[in-house]
């Protein structure tokens, strides 16, 4: 298996009639951000619950560097995670939390985990059943990221923080690749998973679709753009980035254009300028939305 810090072949889960995970082949070296992208029911948490042993696969197997996911003794040795929906033991106190999480596993940096506290703001004398969604969460990452596992796995770990937490967060995922440490982070946030990973595994409907750099992921973000002009319209036919023009007049007798644009928007946003703008309405279509025209409906 070589030294991959994960590796799954054919990995499968059926429930009844329903395939959650569909014969799955990935691979995640040693040292690199793995983002899992995919939009809800995709089949990421699944998958997470099969390389840590929790769920027991169809068919298929994984790895975790070299050792079968299902061999938990083993595998968690190297490895530390956060799942999707984080319970902690709701009389222990957050300091008491830390230390229990720390003697699973491979080891902690008290230091280090000392400053997350700090980072990620944690009051780590309240129980922890008075804590809200999002400090639950931060306290299963602070105990994740302060472990010298050579491979974390966080299932869309910042659902619950809000903005500035989600920058801490990004800090420590750079931080533990400074390290040399692996990170497999499942997302349904472009933005997120562009802003952090190295490569990008795309799963749809239980499929691997795609395994993309970064580079080829943000060829896939677009946005929608609908604009109404009181004077003369852009031209906006020939503008490089701008697809699936739409043009409407409103009852008012105004026009209304619509359109998608894709790559940098330097360009649409100086032709729209020289023209008379009286409302712009500016949306990022969802992960779904966007995957649809990209991959279309030929993934089943
Ligand atoms: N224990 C279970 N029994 C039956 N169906 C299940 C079970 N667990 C998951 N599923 C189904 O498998 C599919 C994949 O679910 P999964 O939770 O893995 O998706 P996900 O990509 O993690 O989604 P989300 O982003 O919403 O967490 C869904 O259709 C879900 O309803």
């Amino acid at each position: 298996m070589g030294e991959a810090a994960l590796h799954t072949d054919q990995l499968t889960k059926r429930f009844g009639r329903l395939t959650a995970v569909d014969s799955l082949d990935l691979t995640v070296n040693a040292g690199e951000v793995f983002g899992f992208l995919g939009p809800n029911g995709a089949g990421k948490s699944t998958t997470i619950r099969m390389v840590l042993g929790l769920v027991r696969p169809t068919s298929g197997r994984a790895w975790v560097f070299g050792d079968d996911a299902a061999d938990v003794a083993s595998a968690h040795d190297r490895l530390a995670h956060v799942p999707a929906d984080v319970a902690l033991w709701p009389q222990l106190t957050g300091a008491e939390t830390l230390e229990l999480l720390g003697r699973i596993g491979p080891g902690v940096d008290v230091a280090y985990r000392d400053e997350l506290v700090r980072r990620f703001d944690l009051d780590l004398s309240r129980p922890a059943g008075t804590y809200s969604t999002g400090n639950r969460q931060k306290v299963a990452l602070v105990a994740a990221f302060a472990t010298r596992a050579p491979l974390l796995i966080l299932d869309e770990p910042t659902s619950g923080l809000d903005p500035l937490m989600e920058r801490e967060f990004r800090n420590a995922v750079r931080e533990a690749r400074d390290r040399g440490q692996a990170v497999f982070l499942s997302s349904h946030q472009l933005a997120e998973v562009e802003a952090v990973c190295d490569r990008v595994g795309i799963l749809r409907a239980g499929r691997l679709v795609d395994v993309a750099s970064i580079a080829q992921l943000r060829k896939l973000r677009r946005t929608e753009v609908e604009a109404v002009f009181t004077g003369r319209p852009p031209n906006l036919g020939a503008v490089a980035g701008i697809d699936g023009l739409e043009t409407a007049t409103n009852d008012d007798g105004h026009l209304r254009m619509r359109f998608t644009l894709t790559g940098r928007p330097a360009d649409a946003l100086r032709a729209l300028a020289d023209a008379d703008v009286d409302q712009i309405a500016v949306r990022e279509p969802s992960l779904e939305e966007i995957f649809l025209a990209y991959y279309g409906d030929d993934v089943r």
